[in-house]
């Protein structure tokens, strides 16, 4: 029980530490009593994660003496929307918040990105903290200081970079997510190790069982290192002027999936798995991948119960959403490509006629 492993996020005066292990729901509020003036605080979460970890998070607030607001809001991706932010901000306005106070997210990316853009934009920004309990979260969404909400044209089209004062990651979470999350959160895990850290990913191949049995040791190492490698991205690279775009590997194709979808019906982490697969290939079809990592990211996926493939739809609706990408400039796409397991690299010199391919190959369930 208590803290397994801890990091730093590296980013001069909004430097802010990560707390990975067990049982700290039960340490939260005297874990930021040192970092926090204020005491007023909202807690936000979803009707799924209220009954199961707020009460426990609250009393531990309470007790470090915060005066604590909880705000209960509707489970998945249509909570990250101006509707919801609204109502967030009418609780918070309502309640008197000061620059001093803060909001917590309790819950996954959606609860996060929606909080943290929440935190940004009230009063011109109030102190946020991240405490995420999905896999998802835990090794990715909490950490870096991407915020926002969906538009019906694009994923996170609105939305701002704000940074957490803590992160604070309780494994034990993960013990009430429902399977199809578990391995939703796996898609982001295996993205670390394609684009940064082949270790990662032969562990991953390895360890693959006794990390989705929750195996303690192998989770909290398992997400340690991918906090590691995004707090290290991130610290160099914090508004994604250069290689932080290669944390989007997956998500140039991915997010269209998700909007073509309809927010909701495929799950981020799925979107993503079936967007590296096919940048895999495409990265092969480039001649810069060689067909056996291919091979061995499309096993790993598949051994993850992971989709490989996306619903079809038109491809020219595929490349209109795409083309709707953050990372498109001067109307151009770029997509992050992998010259083998551990390396990525950006490209804009992309073919579309390729691109078209791997969609007509893909876009098939
Ligand atoms: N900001 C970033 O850097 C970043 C990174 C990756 C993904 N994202 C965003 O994150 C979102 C996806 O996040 P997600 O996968 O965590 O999904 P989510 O937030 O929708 O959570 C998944 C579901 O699990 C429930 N849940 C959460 N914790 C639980 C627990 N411990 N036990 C039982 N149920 C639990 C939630 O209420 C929800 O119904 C997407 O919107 C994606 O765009 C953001
Ligand atoms: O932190 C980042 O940078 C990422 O790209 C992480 C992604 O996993 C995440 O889904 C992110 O929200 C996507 O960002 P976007 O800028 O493409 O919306
Ligand atoms: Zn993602």
């Amino acid at each position: 029980m208590g803290v397994l492993n801890s990091l730093q996020v590296d980013l001069g005066a909004r430097s802010y530490p990560i707390e990975i292990g067990q049982g700290l729901l039960d340490g939260l509020g005297d874990g930021l009593k040192p970092l926090l003036k204020g005491r007023q605080m909202a807690v936000l979460t979803t009707e799924t994660v209220a009954p199961l970890y707020l009460e426990r998070a609250q009393a531990s607030l309470t007790a470090a003496g915060f005066d604590v607001t909880p705000i209960i809001l509707p489970d998945g991706e249509t909570s990250k929307s101006w509707q919801a932010l609204n109502q967030v901000f009418d609780v918070l306005i309502g309640a008197r918040f000061e620059r001093s106070s803060t909001v917590v997210a309790l819950g996954g990316g959606v609860i996060g990105d929606l909080s943290g853009f929440a935190a940004a934009s009230l009063l011109r920004g109030v102190n946020f903290v991240q405490v995420p309990t999905t896999l998802l979260s835990q090794v990715d969404s909490s950490v870096g200081g991407k915020t926002g909400i969906n538009h019906p044209l694009g994923k996170n089209l609105i939305g701002a970079f704000y940074q957490p004062k803590k992160v604070t990651i309780d494994i034990d979470t993960l013990r009430t997510l429902p399977r199809r999350e578990l391995l939703a959160g796996l898609a982001e895990v295996i993205k670390y190790g394609i684009i940064w850290d082949a270790e990662l990913f032969a562990r991953l191949e390895r360890d693959l069982d006794a990390f989705l049995a929750l195996e303690p040791t192998v989770v909290a190492e398992v997400i340690h290192r991918c906090c590691a490698i995004k707090a290290e991205v991130v610290s160099a690279d914090e508004r994604e002027a250069g290689q932080r775009a290669l944390l989007n590997l997956g998500h140039t194709f991915g997010h269209a999936i998700e909007n073509l979808a309809g927010y909701g019906e495929i799950l981020h982490g799925e979107a993503v798995a079936i967007g590296m697969v096919m940048a895999a290939d495409l990265s092969h079809w480039l001649k810069l991948c060689p067909g056996n990592d291919v091979a061995r990211i499309r096993e790993l996926v598949e051994r993850a119960g992971l989709p490989l493939h996306a619903p079809k739809h038109a491809v020219e609706a595929y490349m209109d959403a795409m083309s709707r990408d953050k990372k498109v400039e001067a109307g151009v796409m770029r997509f992050v490509l992998m010259r083998g397991i551990g390396s990525a690299m950006i490209s804009s010199d992309v073919d579309a006629a390729v691109t078209r391919q791997v969609i007509e190959a893909y876009a098939v369930a």
